[in-house]
Formats: structure tokens, C-alpha cells, sequence
């Protein structure tokens, strides 16, 4: 998908919600044990309910590899369900030396077709470019992200550039071939870093996780990072699929889902008419 496509669908659903698929099967409605593949059966149901409300979904890979060949079935059902004018983002973050990166690049886009790719920058740029090599797919580099913990090596000052790591991170791998593959990741944790991230990288996607049950503020993360394509892709996981606990989670995932999109929509409204 590209970067105007992305655009013209957030401008058609007046959305720019991404549904977090971190489907846990201690987590999903006890009734859907009883079906061949339950979490297939959970992602199913829970993106019936959301797809009008949505621009794209995130399977974060932990919940799928964790079940083993089961789980990697599942997520295989799941991506072949989820409509193909939905934008994916296989939520791996991975990194590693460039030909380990070749394989992954193949694994997530083409056998398992995915849209893109979280990836770590901690390893450089020849662990980030074999994924950037492909037209259409997008790297969504993690940048500033929205636990705790980011405090740890990603706000460290560099004193010979006067930036912080994060910034660094971002600034370096935006001169890289095919940069404009690139998304970043942004906590919405932490809105106001979008003011710094939006200076270095006014025209690129960023995707923000953490509104919902981390806290995030999404007219904060509007006000900061919205540029004239909108820009923004925001994740909600927890606070659309466990929205309801009974044969009911569907509707209550679909509520959860609409509130956020009609937020968005007014966001939209207000920041690009
Ligand atoms: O890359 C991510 O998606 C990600 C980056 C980040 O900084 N913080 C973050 O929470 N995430 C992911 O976004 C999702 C957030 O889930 P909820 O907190 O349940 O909405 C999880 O799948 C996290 O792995």
C-alpha cells in the first residue's frame, strides 16, 4: 500500500485506527474454547466487528509464536481473513545482520504478506534496508516508544550532536536508501516528543501505540503529530478486543472501536478540515 493510498482510506473512514490483534487465549471469552482454532475464531469475530471503524490491524507476533505451530495457523487464518484493503503491521520488532534481515523481510512480506514490519534500530542500517528494498512495504522503525523503560537508552543525550538517542534514531535512518519506506514508532505515552519527531520527520507515517489501556492522550498525540496526510496510524489492542468478556465481545469490541473512530474523525476535522 502506499503512502497516498494510506491517506485516502484514513479520508474515507475518517479513521486512522489501528486494532492491536494481542489475542491471548487466557483473555479471550471462555464459549470460543470449544471452536477448532479459537483465537482464529476470536480474530475473526473481533474483525468483523471493528472493520468499518478501522485502516489497519496489528497481530503482534509474541501472542501467535507462543502457541507454536498453532498459533502461526492462526495468524496465517487471520491474515487471509483480514481485507485486503486493510493496511497489516506484523508486530515483530525484529533486527539482526543484514542476510538474517533478508529472511525476515521475506518471511513477513512475502510468504505471509504482511504490509509491514516493526523493526529495532539497534543494529544499524544493514539490519533495516533488505526490508526496505521492497516497493509497497513499509519498516515501521521503533523510535520513541511508549513503556518505561525507553527512558533507559533512548532519551541518553549524545553530547557531540546535542540530540537524544531516539532522535539520533530517527534523524540517521531517514538519510537511508528508500527511507521513504519508513514509519516511526511514538508512544502516545508521550505526546509531546511528537513536537521534536514531527522537526526531523515532518512527512512520514508514525505509529502510536498506547492510547487505551497505557493512557495515552489521542487529542495530545493530534495536536503534535497530525501533518497534512494525517500521518498517523494509532494502535489500540487491549481497549478494543477486551472491550466485553462474554458472547457479547464483539459488540463491545465494535463500540470501543467506534468511540475511538468518531474521536478521530472530529481530530480530522479540526486538524485538516
Ligand atoms: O511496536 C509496537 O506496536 C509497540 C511499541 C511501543 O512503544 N509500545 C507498544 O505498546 N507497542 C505495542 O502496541 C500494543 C499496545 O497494546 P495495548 O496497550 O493493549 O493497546 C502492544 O502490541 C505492544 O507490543
Amino acid at each position: 500500500m502506499t503512502r497516498q493510498q494510506l491517506f485516502e482510506k484514513i479520508r474515507e473512514k475518517e479513521s486512522f485506527l489501528c486494532v492491536g490483534l494481542d489475542s491471548d487465549l487466557s483473555k479471550i471469552p471462555s464459549h470460543l474454547h470449544k471452536a477448532i482454532d479459537p483465537i482464529f475464531e476470536f480474530n475473526k469475530q473481533i474483525i468483523d466487528a471493528t472493520y468499518q471503524y478501522a485502516i489497519a490491524y496489528k497481530p503482534n507476533l509474541a501472542f501467535y509464536e507462543a502457541l507454536g505451530s498453532k498459533g502461526m495457523e492462526s495468524l496465517e487464518r487471520t491474515m487471509e481473513y483480514i481485507p485486503k484493503d486493510i493496511f497489516t503491521i506484523a508486530d515483530a520488532k525484529r533486527g539482526d545482520i543484514g542476510n538474517t534481515s533478508n529472511m525476515y523481510a521475506k518471511a513477513f512480506f512475502e510468504n505471509m504478506n504482511f504490509d509491514s514490519v516493526t523493526v529495532a534500530p539497534y543494529m544499524g542500517e544493514d539490519s533495516v534496508t533488505p526490508y526496505l528494498e521492497y516497493p509497497r512495504k513499509w519498516v515501521v522503525l521503533l523510535a520513541a516508544t511508549s513503556n518505561k523503560g525507553s527512558f533507559d537508552f533512548q532519551e541518553l543525550m549524545i553530547e557531540s550532536t546535542g540530540e537524544k538517542l531516539y532522535e539520533q534514531v530517527i534523524r540517521k535512518s531517514a538519510s537511508w536508501s528508500n527511507a521513504n519506506n519508513m514509519m516511526y514508532v511514538v508512544g502516545a505515552t508521550r505526546a509531546e516528543s511528537l513536537i521534536g519527531v514531527r522537526a526531523l520527520v515532518p512527512d512520514h507515517f508514525l505509529l502510536i501505540p498506547g492510547v487505551g489501556a497505557q493512557g495515552g492522550s489521542l487529542e495530545q498525540v493530534c495536536k503534535y503529530g497530525m501533518n497534512k496526510q494525517c500521518g498517523l496510524i494509532v494502535n489500540s489492542s487491549r481497549g478494543i478486543i477486551y472491550a466485553g468478556s462474554d458472547e457479547n465481545f464483539g459488540a463491545a469490541a465494535a463500540n470501543a472501536a467506534k468511540k475511538l473512530q468518531q474521536e478521530m474523525a472530529a481530530q480530522l476535522q479540526l486538524h485538516l478540515g
